[in-house]
């Protein structure tokens, strides 16, 4: 199963780095190049920026893809082309809800009864906005005589609860919306209101115009989550979900992966390996197989160093039907990725030349001399030092040649 992410929060950043410390492959979009740029470099976590429209998606996606959606709660465009991009590919659609509190300028809470345990911890006047029926549970907020503006319908019988419950006249804003940016604003500057409290009502709802003024005035919002609130799961409930869905190692097995690779010295010789990419490390690799007897498939749009194709085409999944092992050399990440998960997928061991941590087996440097063979492989961080040490090895076994 593939894995992609749609982040630019930091929800979706500490998700990314929860499967990359256990050895997950993931690729990430985000919308603007802060959102890539904030993405510190993980291993096995490939960061694509660009906005994408729903057709946009549907082209990275397939019924083996399972999608994080790990945007912003207010991003409801991008949700809405996310769900339909999965709903027509068959791809698996998963919500990572954003937790309670968020820190830029806007809080989160679950309930009303938990709107009032917050107002009982943040002071200050509040523009109510969510409406007359919740009202009675906002009188056991600290001082609500004072701190209240309930904006409500000017109905009668909405205007006698007010009354009945205990609000002053001079607190009560009966009024029928829907109310502009300038409206809002109006009347955050005229209570003196520091807060402002709303339900989380989407766009037809008024809900930007709420978040634009109280960004103009400098106002905290509180949102009430909608009592259907979405489905997801919290970040907590995504981390074991993908653990248990994905197979991936805890912490310590994903350190037990990282132990130094056995040099497992096998024979090729009639085996079908098969190589994606033409260019310079796959015209490497493709020299050692073939020296070492193996039957190279060669699969690669355009033949950069002319290493003669089996296929000239880019990759496809029937490549691998057969294949003993697979080298993912081509200069397109995703694509390496894509070939790293299905031969993850199907047990063929694959080298991916440009993700240490995608590597189910490591390409190593082949040194031959006086009928021996050594292989040398590194930590997976030290290529440079792995062809110094082969370079040497080299003129060792130079010495056992008759
Ligand atoms: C994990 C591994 C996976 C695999 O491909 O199987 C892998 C991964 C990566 N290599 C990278 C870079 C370079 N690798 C080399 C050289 C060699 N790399 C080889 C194997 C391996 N490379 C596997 C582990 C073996 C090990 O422990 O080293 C050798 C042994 C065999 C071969 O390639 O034929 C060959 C020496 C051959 C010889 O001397 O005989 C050079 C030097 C050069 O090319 O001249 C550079 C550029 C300088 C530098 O970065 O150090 C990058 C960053 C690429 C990027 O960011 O785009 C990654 C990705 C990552 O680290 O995640
Ligand atoms: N492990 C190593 O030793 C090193 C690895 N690298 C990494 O290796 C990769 C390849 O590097 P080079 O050979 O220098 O690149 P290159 O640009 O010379 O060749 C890339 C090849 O990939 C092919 N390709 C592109 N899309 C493809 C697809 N969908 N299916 C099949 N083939 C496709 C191209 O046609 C081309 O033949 C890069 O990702 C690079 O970052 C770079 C330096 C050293």
């Amino acid at each position: 199963m593939r894995l992609v992410v749609f982040s630019g929060t930091s929800e979706g950043h500490a998700l990314c780095r929860f499967l990359s410390a256990r050895g997950a492959v993931a690729d990430v979009y985000v919308a603007t190049e802060y959102g890539a740029a904030v993405m510190e470099p993980m291993p096995g976590v490939a960061v694509h920026e660009g906005r994408l429209d729903a057709d946009g998606i549907a082209a990275l996606v397939d019924a083996e893809t399972l999608l994080v959606d790990a945007t912003h709660p207010y991003a409801a465009a991008v949700t809405d082309n996310l769900r339909a991009a999965c709903a027509r590919t068959g791809a698996q659609y998963e919500r990572l809800l954003r937790p309670a509190l968020d820190a830029a300028g806007v809080a989160a809470v679950p309930d009303t009864a938990a709107a009032v345990a917050w107002l009982n911890a943040h002071p200050g006047k509040v523009l109510l906005t969510t409406g007359s029926k919740e009202l009675e549970a906002y009188t056991a907020v600290e001082g609500w005589r004072e701190r209240l503006y309930p904006r409500v319908l000017p109905s009668v019988p909405v205007l006698e609860k007010c009354a009945a419950l205990g609000f002053a006249g001079a607190h009560i804003i009966a009024m029928q919306g829907p109310f502009s940016r300038e409206m809002n604003a109006a009347l955050l500057r005229q209570t003196g209101a520091t807060i402002l409290v709303t339900k989380d009502t989407g766009a037809s709802g008024g809900f930007a115009e709420k978040l634009s003024a109280a960004r103009e005035t400098g106002v905290t919002v509180l949102v009430v989550a909608r009592p259907c609130a979405e489905n997801g799961r919290t970040l907590e409930e995504m981390q074991a979900y993908l653990a248990g869905k994905l197979g991936l190692a805890g912490p310590a097995r994903a350190q037990r992966e990282s132990l130094p690779r056995f040099p497992l010295f096998v024979s090729l010789a009639g085996k079908t390996c098969v190589v994606f990419g033409a260019g310079r490390i796959a015209a490497r690799r493709i020299g050692v197989l073939r020296r070492f007897g193996a039957r190279v498939v060669t699969v690669a749009p355009e033949d950069r160093a002319c290493v003669g194709l089996t296929h000239c085409r880019g990759y496809e999944k029937s490549d691998l039907s057969g294949a003993f092992l697979a080298v993912a050399a081509t200069d397109d990440r995703t694509v390496n990725r894509r070939i790293a998960r299905d031969c993850a997928a199907r047990d063929i061991p694959c080298s991916v030349a440009d993700c240490a941590a995608a590597s189910t087996f490591f390409f190593p440097a082949v040194c031959e001399g006086g009928g021996l063979t050594v292989g040398v492989v590194s930590d997976g961080s030290a290529h440079g030092k792995t062809a110094a040490a082969a370079k040497r090895i080299r003129a060792v076994l130079e010495e056992f040649d008759d």
